[in-house]
Order: structure tokens, then sequence, then C-alpha cells
């Protein structure tokens, strides 16, 4: 494939508008304004300001690239074993990102012990075909991801025919559940976008099981 052609895959080839009809509700369940306007807005340029950024290097094929977005890894220390994982400790948990956490819980009805920042700053930034770690998380597990900033496209494919595929917007102070069998079963990504859009940031709450215990 020619660099060219790489670019065009990336781009995301739903509308920009709405959620895809038939949106399978069994893996996805999206709750807009779960956090209002001007609690979205300062929460937003906390997190861009206040969280230590890392672009983390990730090998590909052969190289190791640059991730296209900025990450930080906050959770849980006591009573993981983060070695046997392949992940290195988390940082410790902060006042803003424990109240999101007690909020968004009750909603996903497990307890998380971990989260995954993402900062997108621009259209650029992008997250590609991926599902999260099942050996990490168990299969089935409850991922709990609220998105402040720009609106992106969280694009989702089965594994077994890329062919099906549905998008939703995630909007500023939103909620996602992803459930059942949406790591199992499905691809998720954001891609890039061609519009010139502002900074997003994403939160994922996870429960991260320990596999010596
Ligand atoms: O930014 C998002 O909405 C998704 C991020 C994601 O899929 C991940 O961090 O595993
Ligand atoms: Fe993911």
């Amino acid at each position: 494939m020619g660099r060219g052609e790489q670019v065009m895959e990336q781009l995301s080839f739903f509308a920009p508008g709405g959620q895809s009809a038939g949106l399978p509700r069994d893996v996805l369940e999206y709750h807009a304004g779960f956090i209002d306007q001007d609690q979205s807005d300062l929460l937003l340029k906390t997190f861009i300001q206040n969280t230590p950024w890392q672009q983390r290097l990730v090998k590909m094929y052969d190289r190791e690239v640059l991730t296209p977005r900025l990450t930080a890894w906050y959770g849980d220390i006591e009573d993981i074993d983060y070695g046997v994982l392949g992940k290195s400790a988390p940082m410790e948990w902060t006042t803003p990102l424990l109240e999101l956490k007690r909020w968004v819980e009750p909603i996903a009805g497990i307890n998380f012990n971990s989260v995954l920042l993402n900062y997108y700053r621009n259209g650029n930034d992008s997250v590609a075909w991926h599902s999260d770690k099942e050996t990490v998380m168990g299969s089935h597990q409850v991922i709990a991801s609220v998105s402040f900033g720009a609106v992106r496209s969280f694009d989702i494919r089965k594994k077994e025919n890329h062919r099906e595929k549905y998008a939703v917007r995630l909007e500023h102070g939103s909620l996602l559940i992803m459930k059942g069998d949406l790591q199992a079963r499905w691809e998720h990504r954001i891609a890039k976008t061609a519009q010139p859009i502002g900074p997003r940031v994403n939160l994922t709450f996870r429960r991260i099981i320990n596999p010596s215990v």
C-alpha cells in the first residue's frame, strides 16, 4: 500500500453528522450530555494543562513509530502486578479523575481500577483500528469512555466482516459504554479528519485483572 492510500484509509468513511442507523445496542450505549457544558469546558482545560502527556513509541511491523496522539495512564498502584502485564505502573489518581470514576461506575455497573487518557491535539491525531486487550481485562469487559472537546467519529467494524460498520459521534461531555462482544468481535478507531477541528480529550475507565492473583 502506498503512502497516499494509507492516509486515505485513515480518513473516516462516515458522514460527519449523527449515528449510523442500526447501531448495535448490545455492544454500545451512548449517553449525550452526561456531564454539563460548564463542567465539561473546565475539565477539558484542566486535563490538557495538568496532565503529564507522553507520546509513546509503538512497534509497527519492523519499525518503531510515535503514536499519533498523546497519552497518560492512571490507576490503583496496590494489588496489581504491572510487570506481569508488561505494562508500566500507572500514575496515582487525581481528584477530577476520581470524581469522574465515581460518576461513571453506577452506569457501567462495575468498579474501575484504571483510566487511560488520550489527547487528540487536532484532526491529524487518531487511533488506528484495534480492540482492547482481553488478556488484561477479561473477554466481556465493560469500558466507560468519557469525551471532552472536539466531536470525533468513533467507528466500529466487525472483525469477521469489515463491511459491517457503524459510527457514533462522541460529543463534548458524552459517555459511551463499550460492553458485550465489542472487544471480542469488533474493532474500533478514531480516524483522522481533514476538517479544521480543535483538541479532544478522551478517558477510558477500565478494570484490569491481575493474572498473578
Ligand atoms: O478516543 C476514543 O474515543 C477511543 C480511545 C480508545 O479506543 C482507546 O484508548 O483504546
Ligand atoms: Fe480502544
